[in-house]
């Protein structure tokens, strides 16, 4: 399913970390398995940049947030002709400027939720994408949580139905309150309690490393225990949210080489702020051996 060649995080000439060089004692190394995939962010990359000229820009990197302002086909047009595959993007979030942040946790808006869905599945049919973001919204009154909490459950149950006739995974994303006040789905553990309460196979979720060290940390524990419920991962350094390098408190060479060492074998989505411009920032990704310019 993804397009070759895929630049400029192609993994071409990475070395393959020496066994046990920076792996959890309790792993085992394995030598067949892929390394991770790094996609694009297209939202927070290349932002010096258009959105449609962001795609040749990225050249076959591969992530969107919300492609909404482009027309489906003239997307599906940039993602081929770039030769580039989408991982993921999502579903509309609502009215973003007005600071909703998705429509699946707020009652009396399934309606709307369920066109937001049928629009972002003309997305990814002309794009060839299989993951589909589906945004809980902002619900600030926690005397409202049960209520939303119900929709929120019923809404993934629906979509994660529907989607699944379009052979398009839904995935879950818990975002921290601090980037995101009010945000209904908070923890990585709620998001695991969703997908138990909701039960289909067809929802999974986006683990998002920055979010996920900020309001919950014990991101190894959680990786290992929940690694095949897991669709997409996100990176971005902490603090700060910059590019995923030393400057910060996450250990990148050790969460690459923990995921390998697991055989994860989805997309790691680049979203992260670039400290200067995204293509000096790109070091990082010289860092474990990847091709960036
Ligand atoms: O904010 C994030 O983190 C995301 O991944 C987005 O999908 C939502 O803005
Ligand atoms: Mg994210």
């Amino acid at each position: 399913m993804r397009a070759d060649p895929i630049v400029p995080f192609t993994p071409g000439g990475r070395e393959r970390a020496a066994p046990g060089s920076c792996l959890p004692p309790r792993l085992t190394f394995v030598q067949d398995i892929p390394m991770p995939r790094f996609a694009a962010n297209l939202s927070t990359l290349f932002t010096d940049r258009p959105l449609e000229e962001r795609f040749k820009a990225a050249a076959a990197c591969g992530f969107i947030q919300f492609p909404y302002a482009l027309l489906p086909e003239r997307v599906g047009d940039l993602v081929a002709m770039n030769g580039l595959e989408l991982a993921v993007f999502n579903a509309p979030p609502g009215d973003w400027a007005a600071g909703e942040r998705g429509l699946a946790a707020l009652p009396g808006r399934e309606e709307e939720f369920r066109d937001s869905i049928e629009l972002a599945l003309t997305y990814t049919d002309l794009t060839d994408c299989f993951r589909l973001h589906v945004m809980a919204g902002v619900v600030e009154d926690e005397d409202l949580w049960p209520e939303a909490l119900d929709t929120y459950t019923a809404n993934l149950a629906w979509a994660a139905e529907r989607c699944a006739e379009e052979d398009v995974k839904v995935v879950i994303e818990a975002i921290n309150t601090g980037d995101m006040p009010g945000y209904f789905l908070q923890r990585p553990d709620d998001a695991v309690q969703v997908l138990e309460a909701v039960d289909h196979d067809n929802l999974a979720l986006l683990y998002d490393l920055y979010h996920a060290q900020i309001i919950q940390g014990g991101l190894t524990d959680f990786i290992e225990t929940h690694l095949e419920n897991i669709a997409h991962i996100q990176v971005a350094q902490v603090p700060g949210r910059h590019e995923p390098d030393q400057g910060g408190e996450i250990n990148w060479p050790y969460l690459f080489t923990l995921l390998d060492a697991h055989g994860y074998s989805g997309w790691i989505g680049c979203e992260y702020l670039p400290r200067t411009t995204t293509e000096a920032g790109l070091r990082w990704a010289r860092d474990f051996g990847l091709s960036a310019p």
